[in-house]
């Protein structure tokens, strides 16, 4: 039996359950210690999370907001199992994260979890072509097949980007990057969308552009989570996050969902619909 048999919430497609939550984290700690470098006597510990207990639904589009040090990378590190609690409990469907293997932790992540980074994280030998197909190559057998190349051109032709196939990164504007980065997170068809201030190193207009396509991506049912910085990069989610020295001190819907029905709020408008094309007009 493989983890991915242990999942019994992650057969349903984001919007056909509703109720339960894809993610639970419960009193969730996490502390980094430092060591004694530097002549200290005593090693250093950083109480990054203090006790996070929070949970994202399918369909979700959630920003998590906070100062610089208040533990949004940390939690979004946890969040796609790039990291462990120190303690605390992560479910995601019905898996105990703690529990898992280094193995089934990456198996998971390549499997249900897309990554979308400020610094875009490309290979920069890599052509878009294979950038976008990076994950696929991390599970399975390694080889990619026909199907699988099918695929990566049409994620490609959906962030504009078909005709840069054999393009290398710094070939690309930071937008196009960035779109390639989107391909890349979706080439598995994940559950969860982690973004890491993905619009941190772009201009507005191509701010624009890439959260038009994070919004498009949400109505066809996948659930995002983003850390950033910007109230009004945060204006896109429907439920935003607070965090301060390492806990959540509010959680709410955003400006633009307020007066809207709960069951608005937390899912997705729209989930199950058919992909719509990404690429901006
Ligand atoms: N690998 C690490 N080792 C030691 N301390 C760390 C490590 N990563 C983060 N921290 C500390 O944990 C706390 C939370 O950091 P985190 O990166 O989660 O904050 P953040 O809210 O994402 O900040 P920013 O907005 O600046 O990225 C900070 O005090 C940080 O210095």
């Amino acid at each position: 039996m493989t983890v991915m048999d242990d999942f019994p919430l992650m057969d349903e497609r984001p919007g056909t359950s509703g109720a339960q939550p894809i993610v639970r984290l419960r009193d969730i700690r996490k502390q980094y210690v430092m060591g004694k470098a530097g002549g200290r006597h005593e090693a250093i510990v950083v109480h990054a999370l203090r006790g996070v207990s929070v949970d994202f639904y399918p369909g979700e589009y959630v920003a998590i907001m906070g100062a610089s040090g208040s533990g949004k990378s940390t939690m979004l590190n946890l969040l796609g199992c790039l990291d462990r609690p120190t303690s605390g409990q992560y479910l995601l469907g019905d898996q105990d994260v703690a529990q898992l293997t280094d193995d089934e932790l990456s198996e998971i992540r390549s499997r249900y979890i897309g990554f979308i980074f400020q610094a875009y994280n490309l290979i920069q030998q890599y052509t878009v072509h294979e950038n976008i197909q990076l994950p696929l190559t991390y599970q399975g057998s390694g080889k990619v097949s026909e199907e699988d190349d099918a695929r990566t051109l049409e994620l490609a032709e959906m962030v504009g980007l078909g005709d840069r196939m054999d393009h290398r990164p710094n070939q690309l504007s930071g937008g196009q990057q960035q779109r390639v980065a989107i391909a890349r997170s979706l080439v598995n068809d994940p559950y969860i969308i982690l973004a890491d201030e993905a619009t941190g190193n772009l201009d507005s207009a191509t701010s624009d552009e890439i959260m038009a396509m994070l919004e498009r991506l949400n109505q066809t049912g996948k659930t995002i989570i983003m850390v950033t910085h910007e109230d009004d990069i945060a204006e896109h989610a429907r439920r935003v996050i607070r965090m301060r020295d390492g806990q959540i001190i509010t959680d709410a819907p955003s400006e633009r969902m307020k007066g809207e029905p709960p069951e608005v709020v937390g899912l997705g408008l729209g989930t199950g619909l058919p992909g719509a094309a990404l690429a901006p007009a």
